[in-house]
């Protein structure tokens, strides 16, 4: 085989709560994650020599600074592979969103060469190998709805969550999820997500009590930092079932319960947004990095 075509899903977090700081940085976080439909397409194929990124997107690097560049390194370095990699990324997820963009196009990278060498790993192998470059890359591999601890690589399977119908809209302006950990103090706030309550209701298949529990601890950061994002989140509360901000922002999400509340959500906001705002309609799928 020479060639392969995945689809790479972004992510949401349905809750995502910080338990504390850890010596080396980095945070102990206790999150429920969630794939949704929005993907980009991405085409990998065997070359002589060498690693080719080519996007159709401006914003995203296509050299060594790609997370597509890094894991293909590493696993050409740790393996000691011959020949080259040249990838066509379709970027349809918005870059720096908070929706795992880069992430997922890592987890399709790992995918991709585990095939086309015929490395023979597990899926658990594979994530323990992303897990080195990215804390959400492991996640993004199997996808569904997942249960992720430690620095979020940790991860356990839940129940599929119902089918939820949201709402993405994505600001005009980059968060770095560094910033965000780094200004987050524990110690002001005021109230954790209810992690259990959520696990509980997917148990129980119960979609109004996962939605009434949907809550990210690192607004406090982002909505404080980005007044804009803290305006926005108003105003989609105002529309939806529920608002909630994606990861570490500025993305915001709002829940609704089906495609034509939030297509008729997406038709008001285009009119009342301005135009470098992104508005896409979603829903949640349950599986990871998928072979078209
Ligand atoms: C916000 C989330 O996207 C939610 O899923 C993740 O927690 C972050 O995942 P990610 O962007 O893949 O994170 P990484 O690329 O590994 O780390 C980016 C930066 O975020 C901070 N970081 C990340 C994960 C974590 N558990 N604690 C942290 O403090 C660190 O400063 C790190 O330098
Ligand atoms: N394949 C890639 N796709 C998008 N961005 C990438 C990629 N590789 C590297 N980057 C860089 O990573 C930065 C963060 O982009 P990304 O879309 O992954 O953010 P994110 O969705 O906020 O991630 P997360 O939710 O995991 O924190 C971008 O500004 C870009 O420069």
């Amino acid at each position: 085989m020479d060639k392969i075509d995945l689809v790479a899903h972004a992510k949401v977090n349905l809750t995502l709560d910080v338990l504390g700081k850890r010596e080396d940085g980095y945070h102990e976080v206790e999150m429920i994650m969630q794939t949704i439909n929005l993907h980009d397409r991405i085409s990998f194929t065997k070359i002589d020599t060498g690693i080719e990124i080519i996007s159709n997107h401006p914003e995203v690097p296509i050299d060594k600074s790609n997370l597509i560049y890094k894991v293909a390194e590493m696993l050409f370095e740790e393996f000691e592979l011959t020949g080259g990699l040249r990838v066509n990324l379709d970027k349809r997820i918005p870059v720096a969103a908070g929706l795992a963009g880069g992430s997922s196009n890592a987890a399709a990278t790992l995918v991709a060469i585990n095939r086309l060498w015929n490395l023979g790993l597990t899926s658990e192998q594979l994530a323990k190998i992303g897990g080195k470059l990215g804390a959400d890359i492991p996640f993004c591999i199997e996808g569904g709805t997942q249960l992720a601890t430690g620095i979020g690589t940790d991860l356990k399977e839940l129940p599929k969550c119902p089918q939820l119908y949201l709402v993405l809209i994505n600001p005009p302006l980059s968060v770095s999820t560094a910033k965000v950990y780094g200004n987050l103090n524990l110690e002001q706030v005021a109230k954790h997500p209810s992690t259990d309550k959520v696990i509980k209701a997917l148990q129980e298949q119960d979609r109004e009590v996962i939605i009434n529990n949907l809550d990210n601890l690192l607004e406090n950061v982002t909505l404080k930092f980005y007044p804009e994002v803290a305006n926005l989140k108003d105003k989609v509360t105002e529309l939806a079932d529920k608002a909630l901000m994606s990861g570490s922002g500025p993305t915001i999400l709002g829940f609704v319960s089906g495609i034509k509340e939030a297509e008729e959500i997406k038709n008001k906001l285009e009119k009342e947004l301005t135009r470098e705002h992104k508005i896409v309609v979603a829903k949640t799928v349950n599986h990871g990095i998928t072979e078209i």
